[in-house]
Protein backbone atom coordinates (compact mmCIF):
# COMPACT_ATOMS: atom_id res chain seq x y z
CA UNK A 1 0.00 0.00 0.00
CA UNK A 2 2.34 2.27 0.96
CA UNK A 3 6.41 2.58 0.56
CA UNK A 4 8.40 4.87 1.52
CA UNK A 5 12.23 4.42 -0.11
CA UNK A 6 15.36 6.01 1.65
CA UNK A 7 13.52 9.23 2.02
CA UNK A 8 15.70 11.71 3.92
CA UNK A 9 14.59 15.82 4.35
CA UNK A 10 17.19 18.43 5.01
CA UNK A 11 16.56 21.56 5.74
CA UNK A 12 18.19 24.50 4.95
CA UNK A 13 21.31 22.70 3.78
CA UNK A 14 24.45 24.23 3.34
CA UNK A 15 23.59 26.57 6.18
CA UNK A 16 24.71 26.58 9.80
CA UNK A 17 21.12 25.50 10.26
CA UNK A 18 21.53 22.75 8.49
CA UNK A 19 19.29 19.92 10.10
CA UNK A 20 18.56 16.11 8.76
CA UNK A 21 14.84 15.51 10.16
CA UNK A 22 14.86 11.94 7.97
CA UNK A 23 18.10 9.63 6.87
CA UNK A 24 17.12 7.25 4.22
CA UNK A 25 14.24 6.33 5.91
CA UNK A 26 12.62 3.03 4.89
CA UNK A 27 9.15 1.89 5.44
CA UNK A 28 6.30 -0.48 4.14
CA UNK A 29 2.47 -0.39 5.15
CA UNK A 30 0.16 -3.05 4.19
CA UNK A 31 -3.48 -2.25 3.68
CA UNK A 32 -5.35 -1.81 7.09
CA UNK A 33 -2.09 -1.89 8.83
CA UNK A 34 -2.71 0.84 11.73
CA UNK A 35 1.01 1.87 13.06
CA UNK A 36 1.53 4.27 15.90
CA UNK A 37 5.28 5.97 15.58
CA UNK A 38 6.73 7.22 18.76
CA UNK A 39 9.70 8.92 19.60
CA UNK A 40 11.67 11.58 21.57
CA UNK A 41 11.46 15.60 20.32
CA UNK A 42 12.92 16.26 17.06
CA UNK A 43 13.09 12.46 16.24
CA UNK A 44 11.75 13.03 12.77
CA UNK A 45 7.92 11.82 13.05
CA UNK A 46 6.18 14.74 11.99
CA UNK A 47 8.56 15.25 8.93
CA UNK A 48 7.58 11.53 8.06
CA UNK A 49 3.94 12.23 7.77
CA UNK A 50 5.00 15.59 6.24
CA UNK A 51 6.85 13.70 3.20
CA UNK A 52 3.94 11.68 2.89
CA UNK A 53 1.26 14.40 2.97
CA UNK A 54 3.90 16.45 0.52
CA UNK A 55 4.32 19.36 3.05
CA UNK A 56 7.67 19.89 1.52
CA UNK A 57 9.24 18.17 -1.24
CA UNK A 58 12.10 15.28 0.12
CA UNK A 59 15.36 15.73 -0.49
CA UNK A 60 16.02 12.28 -2.11
CA UNK A 61 13.85 9.06 -1.91
CA UNK A 62 10.86 7.52 -3.18
CA UNK A 63 7.01 7.80 -1.92
CA UNK A 64 4.73 5.37 -3.44
CA UNK A 65 0.85 4.72 -2.58
CA UNK A 66 -0.36 1.28 -4.42
CA UNK A 67 2.55 1.30 -7.03
CA UNK A 68 2.17 4.88 -7.35
CA UNK A 69 4.83 7.61 -6.98
CA UNK A 70 3.63 10.32 -5.21
CA UNK A 71 7.06 11.66 -4.82
CA UNK A 72 7.02 15.02 -7.11
CA UNK A 73 3.46 15.48 -6.13
CA UNK A 74 1.98 18.64 -5.10
CA UNK A 75 0.18 18.19 -1.37
CA UNK A 76 -3.48 19.21 -3.13
CA UNK A 77 -3.40 16.11 -5.21
CA UNK A 78 -1.91 13.74 -2.85
CA UNK A 79 -4.79 15.11 -0.67
CA UNK A 80 -7.69 12.88 -2.57
CA UNK A 81 -5.56 9.53 -1.00
CA UNK A 82 -4.73 10.86 2.25
CA UNK A 83 -6.40 12.04 4.92
CA UNK A 84 -5.04 14.30 8.24
CA UNK A 85 -5.50 15.24 11.64
CA UNK A 86 -3.26 17.45 13.52
CA UNK A 87 -2.62 18.21 17.15
CA UNK A 88 -4.35 21.53 17.06
CA UNK A 89 -8.22 21.21 17.22
CA UNK A 90 -8.77 24.35 15.02
CA UNK A 91 -6.99 23.23 11.96
CA UNK A 92 -8.73 20.90 9.61
CA UNK A 93 -12.41 22.12 9.97
CA UNK A 94 -13.53 25.97 8.79
CA UNK A 95 -14.89 27.92 12.16
CA UNK A 96 -16.93 30.23 10.26
CA UNK A 97 -19.14 27.37 8.52
CA UNK A 98 -21.52 24.99 9.94
CA UNK A 99 -20.86 21.25 10.77
CA UNK A 100 -23.02 20.27 7.88
CA UNK A 101 -21.12 22.83 5.13
CA UNK A 102 -17.71 20.88 6.81
CA UNK A 103 -19.35 18.22 6.18
CA UNK A 104 -20.32 18.89 3.18
CA UNK A 105 -16.87 19.96 1.58
CA UNK A 106 -15.11 17.06 3.18
CA UNK A 107 -16.86 14.47 0.79
CA UNK A 108 -16.46 16.74 -2.07
CA UNK A 109 -12.97 16.15 -2.00
CA UNK A 110 -11.52 15.46 -4.83
CA UNK A 111 -14.52 16.57 -6.79
CA UNK A 112 -15.22 19.47 -9.36
CA UNK A 113 -17.48 21.95 -7.78
CA UNK A 114 -20.38 23.12 -9.91
CA UNK A 115 -23.08 25.86 -9.58
CA UNK A 116 -25.41 23.71 -8.34
CA UNK A 117 -23.94 22.66 -4.79
CA UNK A 118 -26.62 22.80 -2.14
CA UNK A 119 -26.92 19.90 0.72
CA UNK A 120 -29.46 18.08 -0.27
CA UNK A 121 -32.11 15.92 1.69
CA UNK A 122 -30.76 12.56 1.53
CA UNK A 123 -27.43 13.81 1.89
CA UNK A 124 -28.46 15.52 5.26
CA UNK A 125 -28.94 11.85 6.48
CA UNK A 126 -25.93 10.90 5.47
CA UNK A 127 -24.14 13.69 7.90
CA UNK A 128 -26.72 12.93 10.66
CA UNK A 129 -25.93 9.05 10.87
CA UNK A 130 -21.89 9.51 10.45
CA UNK A 131 -22.31 12.30 13.28
CA UNK A 132 -24.51 10.32 15.38
CA UNK A 133 -21.40 7.39 15.27
CA UNK A 134 -19.01 9.98 17.21
CA UNK A 135 -21.60 10.23 19.94
CA UNK A 136 -21.19 13.60 21.02
CA UNK A 137 -24.86 14.75 19.88
CA UNK A 138 -23.46 16.86 17.16
CA UNK A 139 -25.97 14.87 14.69
CA UNK A 140 -28.83 17.50 16.38
CA UNK A 141 -26.64 20.69 15.16
CA UNK A 142 -25.83 20.37 11.90
CA UNK A 143 -26.42 24.10 11.78
CA UNK A 144 -23.98 25.35 14.47
CA UNK A 145 -20.34 26.78 13.16
CA UNK A 146 -17.97 24.60 13.94
CA UNK A 147 -16.01 27.69 15.50
CA UNK A 148 -18.69 27.39 18.32
CA UNK A 149 -17.13 23.42 19.55
CA UNK A 150 -15.25 22.32 22.04
CA UNK A 151 -11.86 21.13 21.05
CA UNK A 152 -12.31 17.83 21.48
CA UNK A 153 -16.10 18.00 19.14
CA UNK A 154 -14.10 19.97 16.84
CA UNK A 155 -10.96 16.76 16.60
CA UNK A 156 -13.76 14.44 16.59
CA UNK A 157 -15.25 15.98 14.00
CA UNK A 158 -12.10 16.68 11.86
CA UNK A 159 -11.76 12.74 12.37
CA UNK A 160 -14.48 12.17 10.98
CA UNK A 161 -14.27 14.64 8.02
CA UNK A 162 -10.29 13.31 7.19
CA UNK A 163 -12.24 9.09 7.16
CA UNK A 164 -15.44 10.01 5.82
CA UNK A 165 -14.20 9.51 2.07
CA UNK A 166 -12.20 6.67 3.09
CA UNK A 167 -8.69 7.51 2.27
CA UNK A 168 -6.07 5.18 1.53
CA UNK A 169 -3.53 6.85 4.17
CA UNK A 170 -4.73 8.36 7.82
CA UNK A 171 -2.12 10.42 9.15
CA UNK A 172 -2.31 11.02 13.04
CA UNK A 173 -0.07 13.59 14.00
CA UNK A 174 -0.82 13.39 17.88
CA UNK A 175 -4.38 14.55 17.37
CA UNK A 176 -5.35 14.35 20.71
CA UNK A 177 -2.17 15.81 22.45
CA UNK A 178 -3.82 19.05 23.01
CA UNK A 179 -6.99 17.59 24.38
CA UNK A 180 -7.92 16.99 28.09
CA UNK A 181 -7.17 13.31 29.25
CA UNK A 182 -10.79 12.29 29.07
CA UNK A 183 -11.56 13.82 26.18
CA UNK A 184 -8.49 12.82 24.40
CA UNK A 185 -9.32 9.01 25.28
CA UNK A 186 -12.24 9.41 23.64
CA UNK A 187 -11.53 10.55 20.62
CA UNK A 188 -8.85 7.97 20.30
CA UNK A 189 -11.14 5.15 20.85
CA UNK A 190 -13.44 6.74 18.41
CA UNK A 191 -9.83 7.05 15.62
CA UNK A 192 -9.66 3.00 16.51
CA UNK A 193 -13.37 2.14 16.03
CA UNK A 194 -13.45 4.14 12.21
CA UNK A 195 -9.80 2.84 11.73
CA UNK A 196 -11.30 -0.61 12.26
CA UNK A 197 -14.85 0.14 10.58
CA UNK A 198 -13.31 1.13 7.15
CA UNK A 199 -10.32 -1.26 7.28
CA UNK A 200 -8.16 2.26 7.17
CA UNK A 201 -4.38 2.29 6.61
CA UNK A 202 -2.67 4.41 9.32
CA UNK A 203 -0.02 6.19 10.64
CA UNK A 204 -0.32 7.36 13.87
CA UNK A 205 2.34 10.03 16.01
CA UNK A 206 1.59 9.49 19.73
CA UNK A 207 3.74 10.83 22.73
CA UNK A 208 2.25 8.22 24.71
CA UNK A 209 3.41 5.04 24.89
CA UNK A 210 0.52 3.27 26.37
CA UNK A 211 -1.40 4.70 23.51
CA UNK A 212 1.14 3.69 21.08
CA UNK A 213 0.66 -0.43 23.24
CA UNK A 214 -2.65 -0.11 22.98
CA UNK A 215 -3.51 0.77 19.46
CA UNK A 216 -2.60 -0.48 16.21
CA UNK A 217 -1.01 -3.70 14.70
CA UNK A 218 2.91 -2.59 14.61
CA UNK A 219 4.94 0.21 16.62
CA UNK A 220 7.74 2.13 14.67
CA UNK A 221 10.06 3.92 17.13
CA UNK A 222 12.40 6.85 15.68
CA UNK A 223 15.22 8.52 16.43
CA UNK A 224 17.34 10.91 14.80
CA UNK A 225 15.52 10.70 11.25
CA UNK A 226 16.17 7.17 11.58
CA UNK A 227 13.81 4.15 12.16
CA UNK A 228 15.81 2.51 15.30
CA UNK A 229 12.80 -0.01 16.27
CA UNK A 230 9.87 -2.13 14.16
CA UNK A 231 8.00 -3.77 16.16
CA UNK A 232 5.33 -6.22 15.04
CA UNK A 233 1.74 -7.39 16.22
CA UNK A 234 3.67 -10.69 17.77
CA UNK A 235 5.87 -8.77 19.88
CA UNK A 236 3.75 -5.75 20.60
CA UNK A 237 1.16 -8.10 22.21
CA UNK A 238 3.61 -8.16 25.45
CA UNK A 239 5.11 -5.59 25.31
CA UNK A 240 5.49 -3.11 28.21
CA UNK A 241 6.17 0.50 28.95
CA UNK A 242 9.54 -0.22 30.54
CA UNK A 243 9.95 -2.75 27.54
CA UNK A 244 9.63 0.33 25.11
CA UNK A 245 11.57 2.70 27.17
CA UNK A 246 14.99 0.03 27.58
CA UNK A 247 14.62 -0.69 24.15
CA UNK A 248 15.17 3.42 23.06
CA UNK A 249 17.74 3.09 25.61
CA UNK A 250 19.76 0.38 23.87
CA UNK A 251 18.84 1.65 20.37
CA UNK A 252 18.76 4.86 20.08
CA UNK A 253 21.83 7.74 19.94
CA UNK A 254 20.32 10.90 20.98
CA UNK A 255 19.82 9.52 24.50
CA UNK A 256 16.32 9.29 26.76
CA UNK A 257 17.30 12.25 28.85
CA UNK A 258 14.89 14.85 29.52
CA UNK A 259 13.15 13.43 26.88
CA UNK A 260 8.91 13.82 26.10
CA UNK A 261 9.10 10.07 25.55
CA UNK A 262 9.76 9.62 29.10
CA UNK A 263 7.22 11.65 29.99
CA UNK A 264 3.99 9.55 28.19
N1 LIG B 1 10.41 23.41 8.50
C1 LIG B 1 11.52 23.12 9.18
N2 LIG B 1 12.62 23.85 9.03
C2 LIG B 1 13.78 23.56 9.70
N3 LIG B 1 13.90 22.50 10.53
C3 LIG B 1 12.82 21.72 10.71
C4 LIG B 1 11.57 21.99 10.06
N4 LIG B 1 10.67 21.04 10.42
C5 LIG B 1 11.33 20.23 11.28
N5 LIG B 1 12.61 20.64 11.45
C6 LIG B 1 13.62 19.99 12.29
O1 LIG B 1 13.71 18.63 11.92
C7 LIG B 1 13.86 17.80 13.08
C8 LIG B 1 12.73 16.79 13.14
O2 LIG B 1 11.53 17.51 13.47
P1 LIG B 1 10.11 16.80 13.60
O3 LIG B 1 9.13 17.89 13.84
O4 LIG B 1 9.90 15.90 12.46
O5 LIG B 1 10.32 15.93 14.91
P2 LIG B 1 9.25 15.19 15.81
O6 LIG B 1 9.76 13.82 16.05
O7 LIG B 1 7.90 15.33 15.24
O8 LIG B 1 9.39 16.04 17.16
P3 LIG B 1 8.33 16.52 18.25
O9 LIG B 1 7.88 15.29 18.95
O10 LIG B 1 9.15 17.41 19.12
O11 LIG B 1 7.23 17.22 17.53
C9 LIG B 1 13.90 18.75 14.27
O12 LIG B 1 15.23 19.00 14.60
C10 LIG B 1 13.22 19.99 13.77
O13 LIG B 1 13.70 21.14 14.42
Amino acid sequence: MLKVEKITKIFEPGTVSEKVALNQVDLVMNEGDFVTVIGGNGAGKSSLLNAIAGRFEVTSGSIFIDGTDLTRQPEYKRAQWIGRVFQDPMMGTAANMTIEENLSIALRRGKIRTLNWGIGKGEKEVYINHLAQLDLGLETRIKTKVGLLSGGQRQALTLLMATIKKPKLLLLDEHTAALDPSTGRKVLSLTDKLVKENRLTTLMVTHNMKDAIQYGNRIIMMDEGRIIADIPLEKKKNIQVEDLISLFEKTSRSGIANDRLLLA
